[in-house]
């Protein structure tokens, strides 16, 4: 018997209950198929594994003061693969897009200026896009590390976070997951961080099946499946995300050599992309809140099933005194 089978049969929902008009076939994309199950039972997905990397153009950036009082650059990315806006919320002043830096044929300096393709700030009657005008000295447009020693890599490199779009856990205040503390927490790190960072926010919700299907997965968590079986149940692979657009999104933005933010295994072979266009010299983990003693964070019964899910049959590298 599959993994797969026996995880839909771990769940105790009757075959009579996943109906062809209910669920999509099993040839859709991103089914079961493209699962690859390790010798310790954990399910990886196969899918984020891209041969070539996609194009990526940013198209606009514009500055936002934000509540807790850092400035942040946010900038919209186009790409060669889907129709999605694709984001990059840039803190500190170290990081540049080349994309958006790059001259456009025919522009004037206010359209530099309007697109966000300017140096310092802008401020009423500004006219040139460059803050020096005329520049004083040629400038490197993205973030160079000087010539340093592996440990010194490990400190200078600019703290990354690939985060995948969450509505529940963003918007919605869900105690489901730990998405929305994870935002805000990758925000604070790099708001603190004098080497700035990136947050790369992937419109690929609900591990990418989208929304409805995982508001669907979420029914069939309450019908007593994991987070895993529910997305077997819908016939769709336990992650179906890739992270080809980071990794582009990554090396726009200059960012060759990275500390990535995570606990997911897949998520750090699969952002250094098939020729390793981005390296990440150290992976900083995200322990929750609640486990670290933190007033504030996402706490009950199905955040804490939800994280044993993650690191038992997904391999999340959850350090710390796990409470189960
Ligand atoms: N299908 C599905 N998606 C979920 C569920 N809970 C959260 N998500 C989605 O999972 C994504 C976040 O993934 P996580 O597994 O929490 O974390 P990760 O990005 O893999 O790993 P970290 O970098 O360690 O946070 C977001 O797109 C969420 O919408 C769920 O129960 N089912």
């Amino acid at each position: 018997m599959s993994r797969t089978q026996s995880l839909i049969e771990e769940s105790q929902v009757p075959p009579c209950l996943l109906s062809p008009a209910f669920t999509p076939p099993t040839s859709a994309p991103g089914t079961p198929s493209l699962l690859g199950v390790s010798t310790a039972g954990q399910v990886h997905s196969n899918s984020n594994l891209m041969k070539d990397l996609p194009d990526v153009n940013c198209v606009v950036r514009a500055r936002i003061p934000t509540t807790s009082g850092t400035e942040i650059f946010l900038h919209l990315y186009q790409n060669s693969i889907d129709n999605k806006e694709h984001l990059a919320i840039v803190f500190g002043d170290k990081i540049r897009s080349r994309s958006l830096d790059a001259p456009r044929e025919g522009e004037t300096e206010m359209d530099r200026m309007i697109r966000g393709a300017y140096t310092g700030r802008l401020f009423p009657g500004r006219v040139h896009s460059q803050s020096e005008y005329p520049p004083e000295r040629s400038r490197t447009p993205s973030y160079v590390p000087a010539h340093i020693t592996e440990a010194q890599k490990r400190m200078t490199a600019p703290l990354v976070r690939i985060h995948s779009e969450c509505y529940t856990g963003e918007t919605a205040w869900s105690a489901r997951c730990d998405c929305g503390e994870q935002l805000d927490e990758a925000a604070r790190l790099m708001a603190m961080d004098p080497e700035g960072g990136v947050i790369v926010y992937l419109r690929q919700e609900g591990r990418g099946i989208g929304l409805g299907e995982k508001l669907k997965a979420y029914n069939l968590q309450d019908l007593g499946n994991d987070t895993v079986q529910a997305n077997l149940i819908l016939r769709h692979p336990a992650d179906a995300r890739s992270y080809g657009l980071a990794t582009s999104i990554l090396a726009d933005l200059g960012c060759a050599e990275i500390r990535l933010l995570t606990n997911n295994p897949d998520k750090i072979a699969a952002v250094e992309g098939p020729n390793k266009e981005v390296k990440v010299v150290s992976r900083v983990g995200m322990v929750p809140k609640m486990w670290r003693g933190v007033k504030g964070g996402v706490e009950g019964k199905e955040v804490s099933e939800y994280l044993k899910t993650k690191i038992i049959k997904m391999g999340h590298m959850l350090d710390g005194p796990i409470p189960f």
